[in-house]
C-alpha cells in the first residue's frame, strides 16, 4: 500500500503576477490558488485590475512576469505560453453575445469542435436539459430572455468541460429580481461539474452570496483573502470595512493602552501612547436608547458610555431603518440601523451607545 498520500496541485494557481500599462503597475504582484468546485471572488472598485488579472489567465493578456498553473502545469511565464484555446478554461463575460445567426443547440455546441455529431447532440441536450431550456434547442438567440440568454451562455462555456471557469460580473446585465436565481443555479451547476471559478465583481453583495473565498484588491493588489465572514468581520483597515458597508468613525487619541472617546474609553492594546486613531463602526452596531428626563442608558463594559444625539433624518430601507443623528459632542453626523420600520422625528432626543466587540481601531 502507498504509504505516501499526496494532496493534488490547485485547479488553478498564480504566483507573482504584474502586469503595467504605460509605466503604471495595474496588476502587482498577485498569487492565489483555487481547487476544484471552489469558487473564489476577486473584489474590488472599478479600475483595480481585476479584469486584467482574468485577462492574464484567460491567455489574452501577457503578464511583465509570474507564473501560471493548471493542475500544477505551467500554462504561462514569460518565456512559456500556451494558447488561450489550449487552457480548458470557460469564460463567461458581462456581454456573453450569444452568436445570433446560430440556433441555440449550435451556440451550445459552438466549443466541442472535436466531438462527432452525436456526442455533440448528447452533450448539448445534457446540458440544455440542466439549465432548464430544452424547449429552446431549436431557436435562437433573439427569442430568448436575457436571463434566459445568459443560462444558454453557461451552457455554451461548459460544454468543453473547462478546468476552470472565468467569470467576468457575468450577472450585471441582468435585472435584480432574475440576477438573484441564476446567480444561485449557475453556482449550483460549477459546483456539480467540480469547475473552480473565479469570478471578479465589484460588488460585496455578489461577492458574499457566491464565493468560498474572496480576495479584496486595491490599486492592483490583494490586500485581503478569506472567507467572506473573516473578510467582512476581521477587515484589515478602514477602507476594507467601507468596501463592504457604510461605516462610522470616531477619532481618538490613544493613552495608556486606551482612546479616550465621548463613548467611553475603548481598548486599544499595543498601541503607543499618543496614536491618534480611527474607531470604526457598522450603523448596524449602534443602539438606540430613548432620553429619560434628560438621562441615557447607564454605562456597560459591553457598550460603554451612552452620547447624547439628535436625530436629523430618518428613511425606511425596506428591511431596515436608516436613522441620521448630529451627535452633541461635535456637531458630526452618525448612522444607525433598526430592523423595520422605525422613523423618529428630525429634533428627538436620543442616546446612542455602540457595540465594543464590533469596533475595529486602526
Ligand atoms: N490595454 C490597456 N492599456 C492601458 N491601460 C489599461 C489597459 N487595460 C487596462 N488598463 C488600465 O488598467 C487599470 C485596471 O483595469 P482593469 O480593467 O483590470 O480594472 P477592473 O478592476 O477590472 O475595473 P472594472 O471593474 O472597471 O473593469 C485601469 O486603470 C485601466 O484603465
Amino acid at each position: 500500500m502507498d504509504r505516501y498520500v499526496t494532496t493534488p496541485p490547485p485547479r488553478l494557481e498564480i504566483r507573482n503576477l504584474r502586469r503595467a500599462f504605460d509605466g503604471r503597475p495595474v496588476v502587482d504582484d498577485i498569487s492565489f490558488a483555487i481547487q476544484p468546485g471552489q469558487v473564489t471572488c476577486l473584489l474590488g472598485p472599478s479600475g483595480c485590475g481585476k479584469s486584467t488579472t482574468l485577462r492574464m489567465i484567460a491567455g489574452v493578456e501577457m503578464q511583465d512576469s509570474g507564473e501560471i498553473y493548471v493542475d500544477g502545469q505551467l500554462v504561462c511565464d514569460t518565456v512559456f505560453r500556451l494558447p488561450p484555446e489550449r487552457r480548458e478554461i470557460g469564460l463567461m463575460f458581462q456581454d456573453f453575445a450569444l452568436f445570433p445567426h446560430l440556433s441555440v443547440a449550435d451556440n451550445v455546441a459552438f466549443g466541442l469542435k472535436k466531438a462527432s455529431k452525436a456526442e455533440k447532440r448528447a452533450r448539448v441536450e445534457e446540458l440544455l436539459a440542466r439549465v432548464d431550456l430544452m424547449r429552446f434547442i431549436d431557436g435562437f438567440p433573439h427569442q430568448l430572455s436575457g436571463g434566459e440568454q445568459q443560462r444558454v451562455a453557461l451552457a455554451r462555456a461548459l460544454a468543453p468541460r473547462p478546468k476552470i471557469m472565468l467569470m467576468d460580473e457575468p450577472f450585471s446585465g441582468l435585472d435584480n429580481r432574475l440576477r438573484d436565481g441564476i446567480r444561485d443555479e449557475t453556482l449550483n451547476i460549477l459546483k456539480e461539474e467540480n469547475t473552480a471559478v473565479l469570478l471578479v465583481t465589484h460588488e460585496p453583495e455578489e461577492a458574499m452570496r457566491m464565493a468560498d473565498e474572496i480576495a479584496l484588491m486595491r490599486d492592483g493588489r490583494i490586500v485581503q483573502q478569506g472567507a467572506p465572514y473573516n473578510v467582512y468581520t476581521r477587515p484589515v483597515d478602514r477602507a476594507a470595512v467601507a468596501f463592504f458597508s457604510d461605516t462610522n468613525v470616531l477619532k481618538a487619541r490613544v493613552q495608556g493602552a486606551l482612546a479616550e472617546t465621548p463613548f467611553g474609553q475603548f481598548l486599544a492594546p499595543g498601541v503607543p501612547d499618543g496614536t491618534d486613531v480611527d474607531i470604526v463602526f457598522r450603523p448596524q452596531h449602534v443602539r438606540i436608547d430613548f432620553d429619560r428626563n434628560g438621562q441615557g442608558p447607564k454605562p456597560t463594559a459591553t457598550d460603554g458610555t451612552a452620547a447624547r444625539g439628535v436625530v436629523q433624518r430618518a428613511r425606511f430601507m425596506g428591511n431596515e431603518s436608516l436613522v441620521e443623528f448630529a451627535m452633541d459632542y461635535d456637531g458630526s453626523v452618525l448612522r444607525a440601523t433598526v430592523p423595520n420600520v422605525f422613523l423618529p422625528k428630525p429634533g428627538t432626543v436620543m442616546w446612542l451607545t455602540i457595540r465594543r466587540d464590533k469596533c475595529f481601531i486602526f
